[in-house]
C-alpha cells in the first residue's frame, strides 16, 4: 500500500477541549491524516462553531456523538448534524432498526434539502472499551462479543447503513458478511508495544488493516506523543508495511 493510501485510512481522533489545541494539532496532522475526528469533548466545550471552523482549513471530518436515543429525537438531531457539512457521523447500533433507519431517512433528507453530499452514516457496535467478560457479566449479553458485533453490523447494513464501528477482532467476519464496500471504522489501534489504557479489544495498525478495516481511529497514541506528527507517521509505516 503506497503511503498516500494509508493516509487516507487514518482518522486521528481530536480528544481535546480547546479550538487551538484541536487548530493546532490539525495543522501538524493534515499531511499524515485523511479525516478528524471531533467526539464528545470538544463538540461539547466549543459547539457547532468547531466544526466549521475546522472545515475552513479543508479537513474532512468524523463527528462521534452516538446517538442513541428514540427514533423520533435521533432524526431530529441528525437533521441538525447534517447540515455542518461533514463527512461521517455515527449512531449506536443498540438503538435499533427503526432509530438506525430514522437517522439515514433524516439524513438523507435534509441532505437533499441542502444539495449537500450525505455525509456517511456509521453504527457503533460493541465499544471497544468492552471485553468478553464485562460485554457478559455486565451487560448482560451472552455469547461472544464477535456474534453481537457481527449481528449488528448485518442489522446496520439492512437498514442502509454505510459501515459500523468496531474493533478489528471482528473485522474480518464483518469483511466476509458485508461485502467489499462496507465501511468498517476500528478504534481501539495501538501501535506495537503500546498500552491500550481503557482499551480492552486492541490491535496494531498492520493487524487492522489486514483483517480488512477500512479506516483506522487514533486518538491518544498520536495526539499524546510528544511529536504528534512523527507518531502519525510511525502508525503510516506500520499500515504500509503489511
Ligand atoms: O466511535 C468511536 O469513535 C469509538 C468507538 C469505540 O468502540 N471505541 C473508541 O475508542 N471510539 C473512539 O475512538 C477514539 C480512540 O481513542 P484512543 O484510545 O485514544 O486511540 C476515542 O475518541 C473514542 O471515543
Amino acid at each position: 500500500m503506497h503511503i498516500s493510501e494509508a493516509r487516507e485510512k487514518l482518522i486521528v481522533a481530536l480528544d481535546v477541549d480547546s479550538a487551538e489545541q484541536a487548530l493546532k494539532l490539525v495543522e501538524r496532522l493534515k499531511p499524515w491524516a485523511g479525516l478528524f475526528k471531533v467526539g464528545m469533548e470538544l463538540f461539547y466545550s466549543q459547539g457547532p462553531v468547531i466544526i466549521n471552523e475546522l472545515r475552513r482549513r479543508g479537513v474532512k471530518l468524523f463527528l462521534d456523538l452516538k446517538l442513541h436515543d428514540i427514533p423520533n429525537t435521533v432524526a431530529r438531531a441528525t437533521r441538525v448534524l447534517t447540515r455542518l457539512g461533514v463527512a461521517m457521523f455515527n449512531v449506536h447500533a443498540a438503538g435499533g432498526r427503526t432509530m438506525m433507519r430514522a437517522a439515514l431517512e433524516s439524513c438523507q433528507e435534509e441532505s437533499a434539502k441542502l444539495g449537500l453530499s450525505r455525509p456517511l452514516v456509521l453504527a457503533v457496535t460493541v465499544l471497544t472499551s468492552i471485553d468478553q467478560l464485562a460485554f457478559n457479566q455486565e451487560l448482560g449479553f451472552s455469547g461472544p462479543v464477535a456474534d453481537k458485533v457481527v449481528a449488528w453490523a448485518l442489522l446496520a447494513r439492512e437498514c442502509g447503513l454505510d459501515g459500523v464501528v468496531a474493533s478489528a477482532y471482528e473485522a474480518g467476519a464483518i469483511r466476509r458478511l458485508c461485502g467489499p464496500d462496507f465501511i468498517i471504522v476500528t478504534p481501539g489501534i495501538r501501535p506495537s508495544g503500546t498500552a491500550g489504557g481503557d482499551q480492552k479489544r486492541i490491535v496494531t495498525p498492520a493487524v487492522a488493516l489486514a483483517a480488512g478495516a477500512s479506516h483506522l481511529v487514533v486518538g491518544r497514541p498520536i495526539i499524546a506523543a510528544p511529536d504528534p506528527a512523527k507518531a502519525a507517521r510511525f502508525i503510516l509505516d506500520e499500515m504500509i508495511a503489511i
